[in-house]
């Protein structure tokens, strides 16, 4: 199976996943000054508000938080979308220490952590499944973490951890909205993409928002103290630089939100 190891790392995954090498894969560096400012492109709007969120669990890559996605309460859309997309799940990528842990780069720098709210093309697909081998199926937002002070909602979450530190663990998890972690600009890169691991379909049409939100050192900890491996496992591996580096960007344009 696949992983963030030595030897079933990013650079492995090709052997199972041959599009890893394909023409339109995740995450990528943006480059700012190379980025095309367009002026079509309205404002990202999020309907999150009767969000429905059901558990949290540790499926042995990263902590995710799932969704009631059985109905349109919960959608992004506008931007570079045409249909609304609804919110299946969100999850995280981080590193072991402070630079490095994002997915995406910034002029190749990277962020402490990066925060994927993922959804999907309900109009024109039955299932998230079906959607995630379409090219525009999915909608993925992602958001940058940077340590410094405290973020007062993510404790919600880093609360919980300790409920899901084996692979394979979840917990309910009833009534969090995750419009508490957006940060105060809703600005953006957008660029069409791929799930940033296997199966690595090139299906996600990337949102990137370009303010980060601020979370502490301590608060980064506290994932770290996940594992990789189940409870029945006698290895334990500690969850961190859970994160793909930057693939190439194979001639697509980067656009910018003004
Ligand atoms: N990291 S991401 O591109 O946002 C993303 C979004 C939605 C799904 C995935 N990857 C997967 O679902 N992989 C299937 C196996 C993971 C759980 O075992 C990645
Ligand atoms: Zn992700």
């Amino acid at each position: 199976h696949w992983g963030y190891g030595e030897g079933d790392g990013p650079s492995a995954w090709h052997k199972n996943y041959p599009v890893a090498q394909g023409s339109r894969q995740s995450p990528i560096d943006i480059i700012p000054h190379q980025a095309l400012q367009d002026r079509s492109l309205g404002p990202i709007v999020l309907n999150y508000d009767h969000c429905t969120s059901i558990n949290i669990s540790n499926n042995g890559h990263s902590v995710v938080v799932e969704f009631d996605d059985s109905d349109d309460r919960s959608v992004i859309q506008g931007g570079p979308l045409d249909n609304p997309y609804r919110l299946k799940q969100f999850h995280f990528h981080w590193g072991g220490k402070g630079c490095e842990g994002s997915e995406h780069t910034v002029d190749g720098y990277g962020y402490a952590s990066e925060l994927h709210l993922v959804h999907w093309n309900a109009v024109k697909y039955c299932s998230f499944g079906e959607a995630s081998t379409a090219p525009d199926g999915l909608a993925v937002l992602g958001i940058f973490l940077e340590t410094g002070d405290d973020h007062r909602w993510l404790h919600m979450i880093t609360d919980a951890l300790y409920m899901v530190k084996f692979k394979g663990s979840g917990t309910e998890f009833k009534g969090f909205n995750p419009k508490c972690l957006l940060p105060s600009s809703l600005h953006y890169w957008t660029y069409l993409g791929s799930l940033t691991t296997p199966p690595l379909h090139e299906s996600v049409i990337w949102i990137v928002l370009k303010e980060p939100i601020a979370v502490s050192e301590k608060q980064l900890g506290k994932f770290r103290l996940l594992l990789f491996t189940g409870e029945e496992e006698d290895q334990r591996t500690r969850m961190e630089n859970n994160f793909r580096p930057p693939q190439p960007l194979k001639g697509r344009k980067v656009r910018s939100s003004n």
